[in-house]
């Protein structure tokens, strides 16, 4: 196993009260976060999110993308269902990392999509590895869930790691003037499902 948990605690927000989990990868000691709610063992499927890390969405209220209005819609469904877990995955801006996230929004201002903005700086469309996200739920004994996501991608590399997806509950907020252009990207070239009639 590439990762070790190292903490848990209580976790009080303005949801309701979670259990916080910390994650260390053992080569590279990036650290994620697990949010459970409820009792998850002996209740599956559990109901999941995995998040990427968007300081500017999650943290600092940007409507450049989608991120806080699924970070906020996430936390929501998980506490209403009275059960669930959100990964905090700390792959920041598809994994290029904060700064270079900044250089492609700079490009996305003067016209580049988000796909071209990150090529531009030498990266691939998306450069995260959801198989630690895999190793987390495994970690945690969670082995069939119902995945809060619109990106296939998701499902694909969760599948091939064995975890078992009964349902994908897509997760459509957020939308703006601002992030229209994010979010007609993201389902013309990334594949992203957003129409419900999708649902899988
Ligand atoms: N490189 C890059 N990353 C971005 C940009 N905008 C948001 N992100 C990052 O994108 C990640 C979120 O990915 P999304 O493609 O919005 O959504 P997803 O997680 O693939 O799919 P869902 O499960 O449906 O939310 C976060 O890590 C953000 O920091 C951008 O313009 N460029
Ligand atoms: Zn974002």
């Amino acid at each position: 196993m590439r990762l070790k948990q190292v903490g848990k605690a209580k976790l009080p927000t303005l949801w309701g009260n979670f259990l916080i989990v910390g994650f260390e990868e053992k080569l590279t000691r990036q650290n994620h976060v697990a949010l459970i709610y409820g009792s998850i063992l002996g209740s599956e499927p559990v109901l999941t999110r995995i998040h990427s890390e968007c300081l500017t969405g999650d943290a600092l209220f940007s409507s450049r993308c989608d991120c806080g209005f699924q970070l906020n819609t996430a936390l929501n469904y998980i506490t209403t269902e009275g059960q669930g877990i959100l990964i905090y995955h700390r792959q920041e801006g598809r994994n290029i990392g904060l700064l270079n996230k900044i250089q492609a929004y700079s490009l996305q201002d003067n016209g580049a999509d988000t796909v071209e903005a990150n090529q531009c700086l030498g990266f691939h469309a998306d450069e995260r590895d959801f198989t630690i996200c895999a190793d987390i739920l495994k970690l945690l004994n969670i082995h069939t869930i119902r995945l809060l996501t619109n990106n296939p991608q998701k499902i694909k590399v969760l599948d091939n790691s064995n975890i078992n997806i009964v349902e994908r509950v897509p997760l459509i907020v957020g939308r703006n003037s601002k992030n229209a252009k994010y979010l007609n990207t993201k389902e013309s070239k990334l594949g992203h499902l957003f129409n419900l009639r999708h649902k899988q």
